[in-house]
């Protein structure tokens, strides 16, 4: 395994991103997922700073079991002027009992004068005394030199002298970083290269700093170049990266930690981490936007639902001779799937790929077959051409194909008719009432739903009609509802497209419906909606 340490800062930097506020339970949860990734050191925040993060130290130290991780607690040197032994800020990164502390210090001669107000000399007395205070209270003491890249191109020279304040105190990494996220590539790696040389770094162990010091990198996306930039540090011989998680962080964010660690390990190979534990990036990555409550990015690399997803037919024709013609990389390396996407873009090759996904294996030699395939895609292109977007309803491209297999739909229910109100009231409130006839389970049904608007009570009607024939319905559940008016400059000739994602509490699904009239429209993806769920739940046609 390479030398490099990996540090995460999701639970400090990261949740500096705007819109992500962690309970302690949270950030338990998600310090947990991160050791699960194999992460050298996991930030866990500011003690003293705010009472969650006092409490999150608090609470790891009974509720933690960390199987790879050592915790790091973030902080400041001391104050201006002061003493570190009895600044309570420092006190309290001692009291939260984390081996590692990481202190924020300035290394921009303009931010110690005009930011700090304070002396070149103070600013490194500063660092001084924290960093041995640290260290003589028996902690491992790190360091992140705030915008030492902008710093170092005002006065080389005192950026330098603040790590050297640094590690001459006992610390044993320096992190470059770069604050603003201004940096690009080029610019870091020279920087890096000279900072290794002008310190007499890299003749230690692992390749790394002389004696146990370490370089370290911290970048910020502000040119989207955070990952290129940590990648150029690592390059230029840091031996110590952070980042977060999907690349959460103040501003744009952080460079990305997964991406960072898949490219140093699978593009340059360098054995960062177990391998099966890279392989678990992506649950982690997804399990984590759940906690956090920020929609997983799709596009992310590696680990986006999108990474591995294939939408344009020539691309699949060439994916079915191999599928490293159109990808970078196997996505098992980092617990990802390949995926097809049927859309007006996909060929023949598109069907086959994504009918071998579901199940069915066409065989493209065989007359009946491949008139299926050439039926199937047909029709794709011409309800495309309607409104239909199959790539984000990939249930209801499922039930298309079924239809065309003879026996691989069953018939749940027959659909007589349906029909909704929408009463204004003497309250100023709306009611909608829907009724649904339809046979099922050898009955004729007919039910009326109440709602708060017409959707809801077409769903309580439908699900009421079958509720007898299929008690299974109840674990369904509508999560989500989206309507687009197409061709909205034609006026009256717009058409609606609905799209309904649905849970059984175990996955989702998303179906589509498209119609002149909202309301069909949506009865369309509703119906969809719950035939899928019935043939995900194995239920058969009664
Ligand atoms: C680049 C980064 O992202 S570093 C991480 C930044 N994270 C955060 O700021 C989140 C947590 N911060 C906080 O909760 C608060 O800012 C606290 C508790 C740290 C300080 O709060 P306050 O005492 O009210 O001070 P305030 O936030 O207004 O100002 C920060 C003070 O720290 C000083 N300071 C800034 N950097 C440093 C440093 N590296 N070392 C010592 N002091 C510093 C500032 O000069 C300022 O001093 P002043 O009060 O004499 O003007
Ligand atoms: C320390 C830190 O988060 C930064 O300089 O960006």
């Amino acid at each position: 395994m390479s030398d490099l340490h990996v540090y995460d800062t999701t639970l400090r930097d990261g949740a500096q991103q705007e819109g992500l506020n962690l309970s302690v339970a949270d950030k338990l949860a998600i310090a947990s997922h991160l050791d699960d990734l194999g992460v050298g050191f996991i930030e866990g925040g500011w003690p003293g700073a705010n009472p969650k993060d006092t409490e999150f130290f608090a609470r790891a130290a009974t509720d933690l079991r960390l199987k790879n991780a050592t915790l790091a607690a973030f902080g400041a040197t001391r104050r201006v002027g002061g003493k570190a032994a009895t600044d309570p800020l420092v006190r309290a990164l001692v009291d939260s009992g984390a081996p590692v502390v990481t202190l924020v210090a300035k290394s921009h001669i303009g931010h110690v004068e005009r930011a700090l107000r304070t002396t070149r000399e103070e600013n490194l007395a500063m660092i001084r005394d924290t960093v041995s205070f640290l260290r003589g209270e028996g902690r491992r003491v790190f360091l992140d030199a705030e915008h030492f890249f902008d710093g170092y191109a005002v006065d080389r020279a005192y950026a330098l002298e603040a790590l050297r304040a640094a590690f001459e105190s006992g610390a044993e990494v320096a992190a470059l970083c770069d604050t603003n996220g201004g940096m690009l590539p080029g610019q870091v790696w020279d920087v890096v290269t000279d900072v290794v040389a002008a310190l007499a770094l890299g003749s230690g162990p692992g390749g790394g700093a002389s004696g146990d010091a370490r370089l370290g990198i911290h970048c910020h996306n502000d040119t989207g170049c955070a990952v290129a930039n940590s990648m150029a540090a690592v390059g230029a011989g840091a031996t110590h990266v952070q980042g977060t998680i999907n690349g959460y962080g103040e501003r744009t964010g952080n460079a990305n930690l997964v991406t960072v660690i898949a490219n140093l390990q699978l593009k340059e190979g360098r054995e960062v981490m177990d391998p099966h534990l890279l392989q678990e990036s992506t649950r982690i990555s997804h399990a984590i936007s759940e906690i956090t409550n920020v929609p997983a990015y799709s596009r992310q690399p590696y680990t986006g639902a999108s990474a591995f997803a294939h939408k344009a037919g020539l691309h699949a024709s060439a994916i079915k001779v191999d599928p490293d013609l159109y990808q970078h990389l196997d996505p098992k390396h980092v617990g990802n799937d390949m995926r097809m996407l049927i859309s007006d873009m996909a060929g023949r090759a598109s069907i086959e790929l994504k009918s071998r996904e579901l199940g069915f294996d066409l065989d493209p030699e065989d007359e009946e077959d491949s008139a299926l395939v050439q039926k199937v895609l047909a029709r794709v292109k011409e309800l495309e051409l309607r409104g239909y977007t199959f790539d984000a309803a990939d249930a209801s491209f499922e039930l298309l194909l079924r239809r065309e297999i003879a026996g691989a739909l069953p018939t749940f229910f027959d659909i007589e008719s349906w029909r909704v109100i929408t009463d204004s009231r003497p309250d100023g409130d709306a009611l909608s009432e829907a009724t649904v006839k339809l046979s099922a389970g050898g009955k004729r049904v007919l039910r009326t739903g109440e709602g708060n608007g017409p959707v809801n009570a077409l769903d309580q009607a439908l699900r009421l009609a079958l509720a007898t024939a299929y008690p299974e319905i109840e674990h369904l559940e509508l999560i989500d509802f989206r309507v687009r008016i197409l061709d909205a400059a034609h006026g009256t000739d717009a058409v609606t497209r609905v799209l309904i994602e649905t849970s059984d509490g175990e996955t989702t699904w998303e179906t589509i419906g498209v119609a002149p009239n909202i309301l069909e429209a949506s009865w369309m993806a509703l119906v969809e909606s719950v035939t899928y769920g019935l043939l995900r739940a194995g239920v058969p046609a009664r």
